[in-house]
C-alpha cells in the first residue's frame, strides 16, 4: 500500500486528508500543523496521526493536551509521497527537504507552475505527470475551466476563449480577508493569472481572462465566451457536458439561481463538510450565438480540487496509468457524481 502524508492541514489539505483515507489504494500517514489549534485538536480526533511542522512548539501541543505522533520530517520520511497544503509560496521552501527525503509531492495552484515545471488535471494531461516525482494540481478556478472546457474542446474543437472570473473575496473562515463593500479588479491587469494557468494543463488553448474580487465567501462564479472550431448543436454541448462527471448541468428554474443556492444543493447531498466537488454550470446559460458558446458556471473554491489531488497520486505513484480508470475509482471513494 502506498503512503501518502498531507504537509499542511488548512482548506485543502484536510479535505484532501480525508478523500486519500476512503480510496483503497492508498494510506494515510498523517497530517501536519504548526499551530495547536481546533483544527488540530480535530485532526487528532478524526482519526489522524498529527505532526507538528516546528518541532521547537511540541510543549505547546502537549500544554494543549494534543497528542502529536512526531515531527513533519518524520511523517515526510515514512511516506511515498507529500502532498503539499501550505499557503501559496510556502511550498518552495519545502521542495528541498522532499528531495532530500527521496519523496515525491503534489503542489497546490497556490504555488508557480515554475516549481514543478508540470502542472495536473485529471481530464486534460494525467498522462505527463504519470511517474513524475514533482507536479502541481492547478488552483480551484483553473481547475473548475479545465472541467468544463476540456469536454467542449474534444467535442467541436475551441478557438478562442475569453472569461470574467468573479472571485470570492476569502473563504469562509477567513476573518481577515476581503473587499467587506467594494469590488476589486484582481488583479488589475489583464490577463490575469487564470488564462496562462490554463495552457498549463490545456496546452496551446487560447485563453484570456479577467478577474475581480466580490464581497462573498461562498464560491467563484466565471462567465464563458468561447469560439469554437466547429459547427455544433447546442444540444451536443450539453449532451457532452451531461455525460462528463465532475461536471454538473443545474437549472436556474429549480431553484438553483444563485451561488447561495448551488451551496444549498451541496448541503442536501449530505456530504462532509458540504463540499461540492462538482463544476456547477447553469443550463440556461449555455447558448451559441454565430458560432460563439456563452455560458455560466461556479466554482467551491474550498472542494473541487479534492480528486483531482487523488488522481494525481495515482498518477505519480503509477498505481493507474488510465486517467479514466483514476477518475472512476476516486469519483466512487467519494461520491461523486
Ligand atoms: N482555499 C482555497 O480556496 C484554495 C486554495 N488552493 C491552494 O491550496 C494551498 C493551500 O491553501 P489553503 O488550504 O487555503 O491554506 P490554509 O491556510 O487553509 O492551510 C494551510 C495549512 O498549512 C499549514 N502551514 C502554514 N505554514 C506552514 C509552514 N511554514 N509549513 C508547513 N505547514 C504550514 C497551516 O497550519 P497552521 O494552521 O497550523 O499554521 C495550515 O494547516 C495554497 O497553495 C492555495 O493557493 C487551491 C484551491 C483553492
Ligand atoms: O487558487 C485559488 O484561486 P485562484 O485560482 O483565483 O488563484 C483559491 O481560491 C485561493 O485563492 P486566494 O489566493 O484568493 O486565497
Amino acid at each position: 500500500m502506498k503512503l501518502v502524508a498531507i504537509n499542511g492541514y488548512g482548506t485543502i489539505g484536510k479535505r484532501v486528508a480525508i478523500a486519500v483515507s476512503s480510496q483503497d489504494d492508498m494510506k494515510l500517514v498523517g497530517v501536519s500543523k504548526t499551530k495547536p489549534d481546533f483544527e488540530a485538536r480535530m485532526a487528532v480526533e478524526k482519526g489522524h496521526d498529527l505532526y507538528i511542522t516546528i518541532p521547537e512548539r511540541e510543549k505547546l501541543f502537549d500544554q494543549a493536551g494534543i497528542e502529536i505522533a512526531g515531527t513533519a520530517d518524520e511523517m515526510i520520511a515514512e511516506s511515498d509521497i507529500v502532498v503539499d497544503c501550505t499557503p501559496g509560496n510556502v511550498g518552495p521552501e519545502n521542495l528541498d527537504k522532499y528531495k532530500k527525503a527521496g519523496v515525491k509531492a503534489i503542489y497546490q495552484g497556490g504555488e508557480d507552475h515554475d516549481l514543478t515545471g508540470l502542472s495536473f488535471n485529471s481530464f486534460s494531461n494525467y498522462d505527463d505527470s504519470y511517474g513524475a516525482d514533482y507536479s502541481r494540481v492547478v488552483s480551484c478556478n483553473t481547475t473548475g475551466l479545465t472541467r468544463s472546457l476540456k469536454p467542449i474542446d474534444d467535442l467541436c474543437g475551441v478557438k478562442k476563449i475569453r472569461a470574467v472570473m468573479v472571485r470570492r473575496g476569502g473563504d469562509p473562515s477567513q476573518v481577515n480577508k476581503g473587499p467587506i463593500n467594494a469590488i476589486v479588479p484582481n488583479p488589475p491587469t489583464i490577463p490575469s493569472h487564470h488564462g496562462p494557468d490554463l495552457k498549463t494543463v490545456m496546452y496551446g488553448v487560447d485563453i484570456t481572462t479577467v478577474a475581480l474580487l466580490v464581497p462573498t465567501t461562498l464560491m467563484h462564479q466565471h462567465n464563458l465566451m468561447v469560439e469554437l472550431k466547429n459547427d455544433v448543436a447546442l444540444d451536443d454541448v450539453i449532451d457532452v457536458l451531461e455525460n462528463r462527471s465532475r461536471v454538473l448541468l443545474l437549472n436556474a428554474k429549480e431553484g438553483l439561481g444563485s451561488t447561495a443556492e448551488f451551496m444549498e444543493y451541496a448541503k442536501e447531498l449530505g456530504r462532509s463538510r458540504n463540499d461540492l466537488f462538482e463544476i456547477p454550470i447553469w443550463k440556461e446559460s449555455l447558448n451559441i450565438v454565430d458560432g460563439e458558446l456563452f455560458y455560466m458556471q461556479a466554482v467551491h473554491q474550498e472542494s473541487d480540487v479534492v480528486p483531482e489531488n487523488v488522481d494525481a497520486i495515482r498518477a505519480m505513484l503509477e498505481l493507474e496509468s488510465d486517467n479514466e480508470k483514476s477518475i472512476e475509482k476516486t469519483n466512487k471513494a467519494m461520491g461523486i457524481l
